[in-house]
């Protein structure tokens, strides 16, 4: 990056010479030998008021504020008496946007639930996924493939994915986020909803989802050696695991699974096959929900090898960064020591999951309303139509306003949820939460497709294409539906 000091007149008189220099938010670049690749074409960047001239509204109306950063070698210099009036915030750092951070992030405000300890870990885990995760995820979303085996790695590190799976005796002697706190539901629900940060849904689950909802039998229901065996291989994120229910008849409707276990002198035989299973792609174990002999649900810990086999399958929320895949089990021997919860009912086991599968699903999705929202505020107030900024249209602010209450009325709901999964033993969550959740997996989601579809609105045609100022609007409209249908979509009163 170039540190000369020029004028405006000289960066003209360059610009009159043949050489591409613009300006923008007072730094100079020379364009000339990026002009014939920039994916806005060289026509708009020869244009008498842009070559030469400062051209910062224009550049901003079309670009994101990152875009600049990510070609910072083309900058040669600044504008003499002028300094940089865009900031672009730090690693960590909270958003000055009104409403684009919960109101117990907010200057001023009180809450009942939050403590400075969960101050440090939301500000440390923010650090972290902009620093280790943002990256990778925007490559991966896009071009696919499993997250990068240096973030699992470092995840490991601080035993993130450790706490992704939820409180639990799977965290006993482990240091977390490197000391700082002790866990609680709210430092999970931090963790859920800083990662809508990433804006890629599908690198989202791809980032050990098929843990959090695959390991929880594993931990509650497994006999000690195999438990303590799959945990250490899954949590140190060398050896992923997947839950392995939904069928192409049945659904997520757990009664109609066709996938057999049939029992014999020394374990199982499992044939059958499973659908939409998230990270099955690069899964060491399987979580697999089968119908034994007489009809009964029996859970088992199936490990790849011999008789299993996945392919990937292609959905709207991911390119394949959520490894989704169509498994097939063909007699697949499973020693009698890899039953889950051997003499339990199967359908308790997959049941006792549910909730909190939901409410993890729940809290991403308001957090990413939240964001889209900054995204929308941003850009009402940065865009000019007609000569006037888009916020200043009516029908503009009543949008932007219909969004803050509906995520506002979701994160209460959320973080009185979460408060009663503070003080319930699991079995009171699983008899009393049910419910709570399921509505709130209603409200939430019907909330989230209102928001998508107004924040299109906003951007108009940029809210529906994968690059420039409105790509993380397309991708949230593309992607939300994942969370209406995962983990079902139906309320069941009591497990
Ligand atoms: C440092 C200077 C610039 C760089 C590095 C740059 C880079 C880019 C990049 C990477 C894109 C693809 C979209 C995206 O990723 O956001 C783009 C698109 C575009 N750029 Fe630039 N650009 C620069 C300056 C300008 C200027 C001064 C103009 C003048 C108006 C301009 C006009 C456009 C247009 C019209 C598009 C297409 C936008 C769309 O598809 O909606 N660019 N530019």
């Amino acid at each position: 990056m170039g540190s000369k000091v020029f004028s405006k007149t000289v960066v003209a008189q360059h610009a009159s010479a043949g050489n591409l220099w613009v300006i923008i938010d007072a730094r100079v670049f020379d364009l000339s030998s990026f002009a014939s690749l920039h994916p806005g074409g060289l026509a708009v960047l020869l244009d008498p008021e842009i070559a030469g001239q400062d051209a910062t509204e224009s550049f901003y109306a079309l670009h994101r504020a990152e875009v600049l950063d990510r070609y910072a070698r083309f900058q040669i210099g600044t504008v003499e008496d002028e300094q940089p009036q865009i900031k672009i915030p730090g690693a960590g750092s909270l958003s000055a946007t009104p409403y684009a951070e919960p109101t117990w992030l907010s200057q001023g405000f009180h809450s009942p639930y939050y403590k400075e300890h969960h101050r440090r870990f939301q500000t440390a885990f923010r650090k972290f996924v902009d620093e280790v995760i943002f990256l990778d995820a925007q490559i991966h979303e896009r071009e696919g493939g499993q997250p990068s085996q240096k973030v699992f790695d470092e995840m490991a590190r601080l035993n993130i994915t450790a706490m992704r799976v939820g409180p639990g005796k799977h965290l006993n002697g482990r240091v977390l986020m490197g000391g700082i706190i002790s866990f609680d539901p709210f430092h999970e629900l931090i963790l859920n909803q800083e990662l809508a940060r990433i804006h890629a849904r599908g690198y989202s689950d791809g980032l050990a989802g098929g843990t959090i909802i695959g390991l929880p039998p594993v931990i509650n229901f497994a006999p000690a050696a195999l438990r303590d065996r799959i945990v250490e291989d899954t949590l140190s994120g060398k050896k992923p695991i997947c839950l392995a229910v939904t069928e192409a008849f049945a659904g997520s409707d757990v009664q109609g699974l066709r996938c057999r276990a049939t029992r014999t002198a020394d374990g199982w035989i499992v044939n059958g096959a499973k659908k939409w299973i998230t990270n099955a792609m690069w899964a060491h174990y399987f979580t697999v929900a089968c119908k034994g002999d007489n009809g009964e649900i029996v859970i088992l810990v199936v490990e790849r090898g011999a008789g299993v086999e996945t392919k990937p399958i292609k959905t709207s929320y991911s390119s394949s960064a959520a490894g989704t895949a169509y498994v097939t089990f063909d007699n697949v021997r499973v020693p009698l020591g890899n039953q889950l919860g051997a003499g339990q009912p199967g359908l308790n086991i997959i049941l006792a999951n549910f909730n909190h599968e939901r409410w993890v699903l729940i809290a991403n999705t308001i957090a990413g309303q939240r964001i889209i929202f900054e995204e929308c505020f941003k850009w009402a107030m940065q865009r000019k139509v007609f000569g006037k900024p888009l916020s200043s249209q009516p029908v503009i602010r009543q949008k932007l306003a219909a969004m803050i209450s509906r995520f506002e009325s979701c994160q209460s709901w959320i973080e009185s949820v979460t408060f009663q999964m503070c003080h319930m033993s699991p079995k009171q969550q699983a008899q009393k939460l049910a419910g709570q959740v399921a509505f709130l997996k209603m409200h939430a989601t019907r909330a989230s497709q209102a928001t998508a579809a107004d924040a299109v609105q906003i951007f108009g045609g940029r809210g529906l294409t994968q690059t420039g100022m409105g790509r993380f609007i397309e991708h949230y409209h593309r992607t939300l539906l994942i969370v209406l249908v995962e983990e079902g979509t139906w309320v069941f009163a009591k497990p």
